[in-house]
């Protein structure tokens, strides 16, 4: 792909490129006190991600449509295989068209960018492929607890669809990726996270850490990869992802060890080969956080092994 550096001045706009496993990444943050127009609408101090066919406009000047260019790319087999399409392809599902633009992929979902037509604006789609019926209470309880939930560094639930096949969650979409990818890039650049930095991610992390604790959730899932940048660049916002293992009335003992071993509590990993031990799930998100605080600050490689 070959992207014009002089595309969008710095003065409006900073684009980001990211290469997941589903593809490339092509976001637009707006930098400006005017704004910049995105297919007709309004964005101000936000980021979108780029599709195929968008047109830019800065506000009373110029024009820029967005052109992907695929090379050597297969036909994808489904609209929720992450392979990059041949052509950009789309589909409805409730209220939602959904792109074939994968923002990402997990153990048991793949993430698609969407469009919300009627609040017009973009969002993530989360795919579950649920093949069995405990599959579908396990995601539901996921679903069922984001859905409670309404914070600043919590990322946000909007609506969700099911058919036989799948179960779609709509959530608020990031568009800086995950605090892994920007940790390893930062060190990949040389352009280490400071103190200060650390500090700021931090203090986000424990005040959406906090807000779930209050309501007695634990999210035990706690982990650089679960948690996303709001936007692309330095001193991000930052949204705690993923609630697939986390628990309510979480003040009780678990003897169900979940989560990924280098994030666990001592007791955590006692519990592992002593199935009477158990562990309580709050304290151990903000054991979770200390590990990440330490990533943060040295870079530390931990090898993760997910139970
Ligand atoms: N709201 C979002 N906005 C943008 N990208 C997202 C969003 N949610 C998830 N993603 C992307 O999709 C990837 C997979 O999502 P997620 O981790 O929730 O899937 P999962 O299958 O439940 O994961 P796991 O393997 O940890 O169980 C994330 O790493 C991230 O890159």
């Amino acid at each position: 792909m070959d992207i014009c550096a002089k595309l969008v001045t710095t003065r409006h706009g900073r684009r980001e490129v990211r290469s997941p496993s589903g593809g490339v990444i092509i976001s637009c943050q707006d930098l400006s006190r005017n704004g910049i127009i995105l297919n007709g609408q309004c964005i101000r101090k936000a980021a979108i991600i780029l599709m195929h066919g968008d047109i830019i406009q800065l506000p009373n000047s110029l024009t820029f449509t967005c052109l992907h260019c695929w090379k050597n790319s297969t036909e994808k087999l489904s609209l929720f295989d992450p392979t990059p399409p041949t052509h950009p392809v789309q589909k409805n599902i409730g209220g939602y068209i959904v792109t074939s633009q994968c923002l990402g992929t997990g153990s048991f979902a793949t993430v698609h960018l969407a469009l919300d037509p009627t609040k017009h604006r973009q969002v993530a789609c989360k795919s579950i492929r649920t093949k069995r019926d405990h599959e579908v209470g396990q995601v539901m309880k996921e679903v069922r607890i984001l859905m409670t939930l309404k914070h600043p560094n919590i990322n946000e639930i909007y609506d969700t669809e099911e058919n036989k096949k799948f179960i779609h969650i709509f959530l608020q979409l990031c568009t800086g990726g995950d605090l892994f990818t920007y940790i390893t890039h930062t060190a990949e650049t040389g352009n280490r996270i400071c103190e200060a930095e650390a500090k700021y991610i931090m203090y986000q992390l424990l005040l959406g850490l906090k807000y779930l604790h209050d309501k007695l959730i634990s999210h035990r899932g706690t982990k650089p990869e679960n948690i996303l940048l709001y936007c692309p660049g330095p001193y991000p916002r930052i949204l705690i992802a993923d609630f697939g293992l986390a628990r309510p009335n979480s003040y009780q003992e678990t003897f169900n060890v979940c989560g990924t071993v280098s994030y666990l509590p001592p007791e955590g990993i006692l519990a592992l080969d002593n199935k009477h031990l158990g562990y309580i799930g709050m304290p151990a998100d903000c054991w979770s956080s200390g590990v990440i605080l330490y990533i943060m600050l040295s870079y530390v490689h931990l090898t993760s092994i997910t139970i």
